[in-house]
């Protein structure tokens, strides 16, 4: 066994809840962002990057409650290369017991001419900027955006104005997933070696994923010196997303032999936090995703069974419990008591309070009466769905009944509870899914357009739970929902209602003052 404490230390920012939900569709609420952040926080992360401060009144509301509610890790905000942005983000994050400013401004040719500035006046600008963040916060992160298509030139020249100027960490970020790990390692080994006073802050890597080399950039990097890797849960980003969290974790504790550095990441939360990621960001995990994904432990064929039988490490390079997955044999079913859940739940990483445990065992009781069996999955959906729908339940379905089939009209029959009140209606549609959210759409009025309807089966089956996913868009505003059920119809409908009630929040929080009641209920 090696002995790691000896080992130097890799630094893991986390960056779920700023590049992360800059994903199209991402957007999360603030209650899911104070959730995740607890769980970065957990688990171990060394920066959780939890917002850009000056973009909304809702980011720099959210950075700031989890700058006061961190107990260990640093909590960073964004701010451009301006004095109006740094000043906010450091609003949010001065209450942290560590808090960091990051700024940023584009250093490549492409990216210097948008705001039109030469060589020099960038400089000055980069001079300015850090200087005053400094003088407001001792731990200061700058990034040159785009660096791995800046002359290296000009990129050594900036970072040490950055480093003169106060900047303690460098990060130098592939914005476009441009560079692969030659390039990536060669250009961390220039900065060390060329920059004067290079080895006395720390460098950083932040790698996109659009050529799919995120994680092997962020680790070439490493290897030439870098000591903080910038990633996301799940890989969650821009366009292909950022270096998954997951993946350079278990990378440098499974090839610890040729990588030897250490992070202290927990990473039997691993599993946890990306189920509750995907359920919050409406991100589904692709089942071939590595480690987190459904299949990422899973052996089908023939011989791989044998082998695994035989001995697991033959086609297995880590265990599924050094990321939280512990894979035992309680079978859960319609006799089952709450002990045997909640075991079962722990075995999973979730940990409910009693009152939780009470409301997610009357659902499993619902379900192991309408399924044979319930797999680990099922559980999940099922608690994830009662995290998700807890906090907004200004919505609820009552009642739905659908009739379908070859001969039309699809008929629904639904009960809504609005603010408490009961509303029923009775609609056709072009298929049930459409004729159940008709129902919704003319008991709550609204102009929300449905962006994305996708339906997944958790467990195999006829009498699979299916998980929906639906996200909406309304005046610019994009919110996801999700829901699971055995009826893919219920599952839908609840899903869609999902979204309408976080749709309620952000008008809410778009509008302030406003009473969310009188504005959106029109019916
Ligand atoms: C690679 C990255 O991930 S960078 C981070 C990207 N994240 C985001 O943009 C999410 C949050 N952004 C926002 O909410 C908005 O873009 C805001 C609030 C920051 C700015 O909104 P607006 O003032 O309407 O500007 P808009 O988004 O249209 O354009 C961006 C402006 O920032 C400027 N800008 C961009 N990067 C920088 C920078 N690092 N330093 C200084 N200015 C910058 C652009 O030149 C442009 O300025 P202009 O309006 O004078 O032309
Ligand atoms: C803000 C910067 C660090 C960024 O996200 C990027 O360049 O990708
Ligand atoms: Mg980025």
């Amino acid at each position: 066994m090696t002995d790691t404490a000896s080992q130097p230390r890799v630094l893991i920012f986390d960056t779920t809840l700023r590049d992360g939900e800059q994903s199209p569709g991402a957007t999360m609420t603030h209650e899911e962002k104070l959730e995740i952040a607890g769980l970065l926080d957990e688990m171990g992360v060394d920066v959780i990057e939890a917002g850009f401060p000056i973009a909304s009144d809702g980011d720099f509301a959210a950075v700031s409650e989890i700058a006061k509610r961190a107990k260990n890790s640093t909590i960073c905000g964004l701010a451009r290369a301006n004095l109006r942005d740094i000043d906010r983000a450091w609003e949010a994050v001065k209450h942290a017991k560590s808090p960091r400013i990051h700024t940023f401004i584009g250093t490549s040719p492409l990216h210097r001419a948008i705001p039109n500035l030469d060589m020099d006046q960038m400089a000055e600008r980069i001079h300015d900027t850090v200087s005053h963040a400094r003088n407001l916060c001792d731990n200061i992160q700058w990034s040159p955006m785009d660096a791995t298509r800046t002359e290296p030139d000009y990129l050594c020249r900036v970072v040490e104005i950055a480093i003169k100027a106060g900047a303690t960490t460098i990060n130098i970020p592939d914005t476009v997933g441009y560079t692969y790990p030659m390039e990536s390692a060669k250009i961390i080994r220039m900065l060390l070696e060329r920059v004067p006073g290079a080895d006395e802050i720390i460098f950083a890597t932040h790698c996109h994923n659009d050529l799919g080399m995120a994680t092997a950039n962020s680790l070439a990097a490493v290897e030439a010196g870098a000591r903080q890797i910038e990633c996301t849960i799940n890989g969650l980003g821009e366009r292909a997303g950022n270096t998954a969290l997951e993946e350079v974790v278990m990378a440098l504790r499974v090839r610890n032999d040729i990588l030897p550095f250490r992070t202290g990441i927990d990473t039997t939360k691993i599993m946890h936090l990306s189920r509750r990621v995907s359920t919050v960001s409406g991100f589904v995990v692709q089942p071939n995703k590595a480690i987190v994904g459904k299949n990422a432990f899973v052996h089908e064929s023939g011989i791989h069974q044998d082998g695994v039988l035989k001995n697991v490490e033959t086609f297995e390079i880590m265990k599924p419990e050094h990321i939280g997955l512990t894979v035992k044999n309680i079978a859960m079913g319609k006799h089952s008591g709450r002990a045997a859940l909640r075991a079962k739940l722990k075995e999973l990483g979730v940990e409910l309070a009693d009152n939780q445990l009470n409301d997610v065992f009357v659902r499993f009781k619902a379900l192991a009466d309408r399924k044979k069996e319930v797999y680990d999955e099922d559980l999940v959906a099922l608690v994830s769905d009662e995290q998700t729908n807890d906090a907004h339940e200004f919505l609820q379905l009552k009642k739905l009944r659908v009739i379908c089939g070859t001969e039309g009209p699809n008929e629904a029959e639904m009960t809504l509870t609005i603010d408490g009140v009961d509303h029923q209606i009775d609609c056709t549609g072009d298929g049930p899914v459409d004729a159940a959210f008709m129902c919704v759409k003319q008991l709550f009025p609204h102009s929300a357009r449905l962006q994305v309807y996708q339906v997944h089966a958790v467990t195999e089956g006829t009498d699979a739970q299916a998980t929906v996913s639906v996200r909406l868009e309304e005046d610019g505003r994009i919110v996801t929902g999700s829901s699971a059920d055995t009826d893919t119809i219920v599952a839908s409908t609840k899903a869609y209602i999902n979204a309408l009630n976080r749709l309620i929040v952000r008008r809410q929080k778009t509008a302030p003052g406003e009473d969310t009641k009188t504005v959106t209920y029109h019916g």
